[in-house]
């Protein structure tokens, strides 16, 4: 199934809760979140108290996107705060296996991050336990990059790998998406397509979203 994930880093931070709100009444399928640590990317954004602060203002799925060195420290936090997805980078990860099984205990999907420089077959001994891969196509740490057009390749890579062993596994596309690149992107093998500026760039969210999807079905 084709789903839209806006990223709300490219919204007006002053009005979070309208903004979530306005999401969430919108045809958008979840809500990707951006959390940077300053460390593992060169940027700050939110933690898991304004994760919390937002989940009442909507039912949809928060699909929390951990940009963060050491990221077991935090899944707890994430979880207890209303996360339905947590991805981490494998870059990130000295054990894996083990942060995948800490997310899973949640109950909650779990998925990896790919960087752009890094390589699809660096996640074959786990692919098989995630819901969710995420392949970057940009590199991580702000919005309104533009698209880095190898990801493509990834994506078909990624999309045979998973079908040749029969596995249901969502994956999503991040940074510098937008109505002129997405279509190239789904047929590639992409099913869950974040997109920040493309989205929140516009006042009205819900028209936003909405022609955004239909140039998805296209
Ligand atoms: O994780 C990130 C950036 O590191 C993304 O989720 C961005 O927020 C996407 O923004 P656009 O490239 O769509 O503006
Ligand atoms: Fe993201």
């Amino acid at each position: 199934m084709i789903k839209l994930a806006p990223s709300i880093l490219a919204a007006d931070f002053s009005r979070l809760g309208e903004v979530i709100k306005e999401t969430g009444e919108s045809e958008a399928d979840l809500i990707h979140i951006d959390v940077m640590d300053g460390q593992f990317v060169p940027n700050i954004t939110l933690g898991a108290d304004i994760v919390k602060a937002i989940r009442p203002y909507t039912d949809k799925p928060f699909d929390v996107h951990l940009m963060v060195d050491h990221p077991d420290r935090f899944i707890d936090q994430f979880a207890d705060a209303g996360a339905d997805i947590i991805t981490v980078h494998v870059e990130t990860c000295a054990h894996l296996h083990r942060t995948i099984q800490m997310i899973k205990s949640r109950g909650i999907k779990a998925g990896v991050v790919l960087n752009p420089a890094t390589p699809v077959d660096s996640i074959d001994p786990i692919l098989a336990e995630l819901d969710m891969v995420l392949l970057m196509s940009v590199n991580p740490g702000y919005g309104g990059q533009v698209f880095i057009p190898s990801t493509l390749d990834k994506i078909r890579q990624l999309r045979r790998k998973i079908a040749n062993l029969s596995l249901d596994i969502d994956i999503e596309i991040d940074g510098g998406v937008n109505k002129d690149n997405v279509k190239a992107i789904l047929d590639a093998g992409a099913n869950v397509i974040v997109a920040g500026s493309a989205i929140y760039r516009d006042a009205d969210i819900k028209t936003s979203i909405q022609t955004f999807k239909q140039g998805m079905r296209k």
